[in-house]
């Protein structure tokens, strides 16, 4: 065989070493892509399982513990993050999740926190604080899955219906150390079947020192909710705002009425015989409003100084006034003062100046302050006359004078 010329021979030299180049940088790329996503997801990880698994799903008794977290081996700062630090990520979660929210979803806000009843005992996955996880940002959604733990509430807003209760809650999740479902959750009348575990998994993960809360006006008058709450927890705080009650009914059938604008007038559901001046006590709307006896029930069940008695009427000209005793109640520093709040003149409410995890100014939405049909005098005077010694027992049993009776 001829030997190769020249071109050949240079061929043959220069092929062996360009391939060698090539594949020596293939090999580095691959090592570098490969670094990337170890790194990647090194981090991603360590954002998962700092929280929960180290610091508070095992008990709180467990954060800092050498030794106990599930990164062994990983980095030693990342599994003792303090319960602040937590916080903190959390709080800033919050806020990113609140801004996001598009302009346009203002509405679906109003169904979150703002509606009469939002409800959640149509399942777990309702509207409720924890409901937004699609809206997270990337490389947060483990975050938001597993930052803190799902505590069954430690305080409750138990009524009554139309006395304020969205308003109250609103408020109070201003301040950092109250995480509150959204809607209302309806366990203890509606659902309790469904068990205690599917009730704490629709509240919203929180850190220590933090209070679970969450809001159902029903429970006030529903006969089961003081023994079923007891069982839960003894020491579980119960908060009602009550409203005088003939303004509270007129305002229940004003909702009534927004949904079916066909139902009866308000003075002719009133009365059982109006010539007789029979009020109808089977009525929702006036029954609700006999305080003093659903006030009895749970009496049987806490003791009073474990009930806190909200004014509504203060809610809405002395918001702060009214913040500062339920926060004291609450064991919560009082960080919610009338710095929050502003006086609507459109809304004709006081507003929040800065709703939780917004820099803007927010009212309730327009289910919340409605125009109440006008109510014939007498029959006002009638339903006053009617609720007097309710009232009076009511203020006997609380210590407190509502001053609904002039
Ligand atoms: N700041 C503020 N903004 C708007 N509305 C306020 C506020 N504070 C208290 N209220 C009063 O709250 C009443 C509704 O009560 P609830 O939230 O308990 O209603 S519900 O039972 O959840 O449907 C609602 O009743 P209506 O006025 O009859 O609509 C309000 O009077």
């Amino acid at each position: 065989m001829a030997p190769p010329g020249p071109a050949g021979a240079h061929s043959a030299s220069a092929e062996p070493l360009s391939r060698s180049i090539f594949r020596k940088f293939l090999l580095m790329l691959c090592s570098l892509l490969t670094s990337l996503y170890v790194f990647y997801c090194l981090a991603e990880r360590c954002q998962t399982l700092s929280g929960p698994v180290v610091g508070l799903s095992g008990g709180d008794e467990e954060a800092g513990a050498p030794g106990r977290g599930v990164l062994a081996g990983g980095p030693r700062e990342m599994a003792v993050w303090p319960a602040e630090g937590q916080r903190k990520r959390l709080l800033q979660l919050r806020q990113w999740r609140r801004r996001r929210r598009p302009p346009g979803r203002d509405g679906g806000e109003e169904a979150a926190w703002e509606e009469e009843t939002p409800s959640l005992a149509g399942g777990p996955g309702g509207s409720g604080a924890g409901s937004s996880v699609a809206e997270a940002p990337p490389g947060t959604l483990e975050l938001l899955l597993d930052e803190g733990s799902k505590q069954l509430p430690q305080a409750i807003i138990i009524g009554v219906k139309k006395g304020g209760t969205r308003a109250l809650l609103e408020f109070l999740r201003v301040h950092p150390d109250v995480r509150a479902v959204g809607a209302e959750p309806h366990f203890f009348d509606r659902s309790y079947d469904k068990g205690l575990a599917w009730y704490r998994d629709l509240m919203p993960r929180t850190l220590d020192g933090q209070i679970t809360m969450e809001k159902t006006p029903s429970y006030f008058v529903t006969r089961e909710a003081p023994a079923r709450i007891s069982a839960m927890s003894k020491d579980t705080k119960l908060i009602v705002v009550v409203r005088d009650p003939v303004t509270r009914a007129i305002s229940d059938y004003t909702q009534t009425l927004s949904k079916r604008p066909d139902i009866p007038t308000f003075e002719s559901l009133t009365f059982k015989n109006r010539t007789a001046g029979l009020i109808d006590t089977s009525w929702s709307a006036i029954q609700i409003g006999i305080y003093a006896k659903h006030l009895e029930h749970w009496l049987r069940h806490f003791p009073i100084g474990q009930m806190l008695f909200v004014s509504g009427e203060r809610l809405i000209s002395d918001p702060a006034g009214e913040l500062g005793r339920v926060q004291d109640f609450l064991g919560l520093k009082r960080i919610i003062t009338d710095k929050h709040f502003y006086f609507n003149k459109t809304k004709g409410f006081p507003c929040l100046k800065k709703a939780e995890g917004s820099s803007k100014p927010h009212c309730l939405g327009k289910t919340k302050g409605r125009t109440h049909p006008e109510i014939d005098r007498e029959v006002v005077q009638r339903l006053r006359d009617f609720y007097r010694p309710f009232n009076l027992k009511f203020y006997q049993m609380t210590g407190h004078d509502f001053g609904w009776d002039g």
